[in-house]
């Protein structure tokens, strides 16, 4: 299989080629994707550039036709999809499938959103005049996707600019492109205009960057780590371009003494371990009050210890590989650090399978404290530690202690501590009783402090950054 660029409306030819590689099996190519120069993505933007007046004129109804037709082709092909995903990014078939028919659903949600939009009126302060204010959209916008959710994350980036009447380039992550390749497919056969939608695959610091320095793009969405979308930052900055980051996480899970400690294992292996805890909404530090803690490590450790990790296409497999070597070496690194820091570590060896791939043993690091760079950096693999705290209110100040703001979790059946923690823990979400991770598609996505930059991700809010505002005053 060769992956191709899509450039107004046509696959082209691939130069030179990077291999797309199974995690669960190293031996099983699933392709090729183009390693494409820069000039290949100034072609897509000039592309973009062309078609954007025309689908910014398109009528709702023509916007809602294309989305839903991509939509209903995306839940009909998930069980496929889902496999697709989980042979090339790890995660298991049934979270491969969910995420798959999470992309139809955003899709099938912005398709209904192109019929809600509306302006607003108002009553000017003078006498005599009218006021309106109403959105257009922002042009071409480049859309930057990591490989973690290879699918739903394009789609959630894809399907508000196209129902906000934008032309897109959207650059893949190298790891994934296989997904990448399959929605452009579905995209490129829904009626779409040509040129309004592009696809560019090949390096960040070449194609990326690009597109982040192009004059001719308008605005700029950007998920994955917190340094290139800080280089991002800077350059957009100079631009004065608008633009949209979400970044990392450092999610505090707080079991407090008064929890159902099922309810807080379960929330803790799901958030902390599920997709290998390749997410950025990953409960990476779990905080936990004194008299459950000892409790809360010995149920925790059990139920991990039984996860079965393995080859993702098997159905009985629970946690899936690592996403590649670099992603390994930089878990089993900072078990390392968190060892020579003090931590105590349960798990975390590398495991060898049938298939050679880059297996990972859950692990957990106990007697750890906040300040350790365990507690600080994203590690971004199945690595949670527990931090023991006093009483609720030291797990809030402990779980505020952090550049991060993405997500946070309480397990609590208070119901004071519970209100005061949605109030005042510094993060975009807040959950009680559940896990820091797995959001739904319709409602805003995004953090405070270090974790995002600019208006929400998903829902109605994420017309926010796909759309620019205008007030129009007119005397009658
Ligand atoms: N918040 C999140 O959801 C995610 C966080 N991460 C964090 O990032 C770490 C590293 O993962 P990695 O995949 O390297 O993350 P990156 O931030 O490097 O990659 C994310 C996307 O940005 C692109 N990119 C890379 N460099 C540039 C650049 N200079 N200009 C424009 N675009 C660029 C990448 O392209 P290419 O694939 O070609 O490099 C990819 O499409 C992980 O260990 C994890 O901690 C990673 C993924 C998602
Ligand atoms: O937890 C989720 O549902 C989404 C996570 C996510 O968007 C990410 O890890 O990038």
């Amino acid at each position: 299989m060769e992956y191709k660029n899509l450039i107004a409306g046509s696959w082209t030819e691939t130069t030179a080629a990077s291999a797309n590689i199974n995690p669960s099996d190293t031996s099983d190519v699933l392709g090729y994707a183009a390693d494409s120069p820069a000039e290949d993505m100034d072609r897509a933007i000039s592309a973009a550039r062309e078609a954007a007046a025309g689908w910014a004129a398109s009528t709702p109804q023509q916007r809602f036709d294309v989305l839903d037709a991509i939509g209903t082709e995306i839940l009909a092909r998930k069980a496929e999809l889902g496999h697709l995903l989980s042979r090339e990014e790890g995660k298991t078939l049934a979270e491969g499938i969910g995420e798959s028919a999470r992309a139809g659903q955003i899709f099938k949600f912005f398709a209904g959103e192109t019929l809600r939009q509306a302006g607003e009126m108002f009553a000017s302060v003078r006498p005599g005049v009218g006021v309106e204010v109403t959105r257009s959209p922002m042009g071409v916008v480049g859309l930057i996707t990591p490989w973690n959710f290879p699918i739903a994350i394009p789609a959630w980036k894809i399907a508000p600019a196209l129902a906000y009447g934008n032309a897109v380039v959207l650059k893949p992550a190298e790891l994934t492109p296989g997904c990448a390749y399959a929605l452009g497919e579905i995209i490129s056969r829904s009626g779409l205009p040509e040129g309004v939608f592009n696809m560019v695959f090949g390096q960040g610091s070449v194609i990326g960057k690009r597109l982040v320095e192009s004059c001719d793009v308008d605005a700029l969405s950007f998920t994955g780590s917190v340094q290139t979308g800080s280089a991002i930052a800077a350059a957009c900055g100079a631009q004065r371009k608008k633009l949209q980051l979400e970044m990392g996480g450092k999610n505090p899970m707080v079991v407090l003494d008064d929890a159902d400690l099922d309810i807080a294992v379960e929330a803790s292996i799901n958030g902390a371990f599920y997709s290998t805890g390749q997410r950025c909404t990953a409960s990476s530090r779990l905080i936990v009050t004194a008299d459950i803690h000892d409790r809360f490590v010995a149920a925790l450790s059990d139920r991990m210890a039984g996860l079965r990790v393995g080859n993702a296409l098997d159905e009985t497999t629970q946690i899936g590989p690592v996403v590649d070597e670099r992603q390994l070496k930089k878990d089993l690194s900072y078990l390392d650090i968190a060892g020579s820091e003090g931590g105590r570590i349960l798990g975390g060896q590398a495991l060898q399978r049938s298939t050679k791939g880059f297996y990972l043993a859950p692990a957990l690091v106990t007697e750890t404290t906040n300040g350790m760079r365990i507690n600080q950096e994203e590690v971004f693999g199945p690595v949670a530690s527990v931090i023991r705290v006093a009483d609720y209110e030291e797990a809030l100040m402990v779980a505020n202690d952090s550049p991060f703001g993405l997500s946070a979790g309480i397990c609590t059946k208070s119901l004071k501590y519970a209100t005061d923690f949605k109030a005042n823990v510094e993060a975009g979400m807040t959950m009680v009783n559940l896990p820091t991770a797995g959001v739904d598609y319709h409602v805003p996505f995004g953090g405070t402090k270090g974790s995002s930059l600019g208006a929400r991700e998903q829902g109605s809010h994420a017309k926010e950054f796909y759309t620019k505002v205008k007030t129009a005053y007119t005397l009658a």
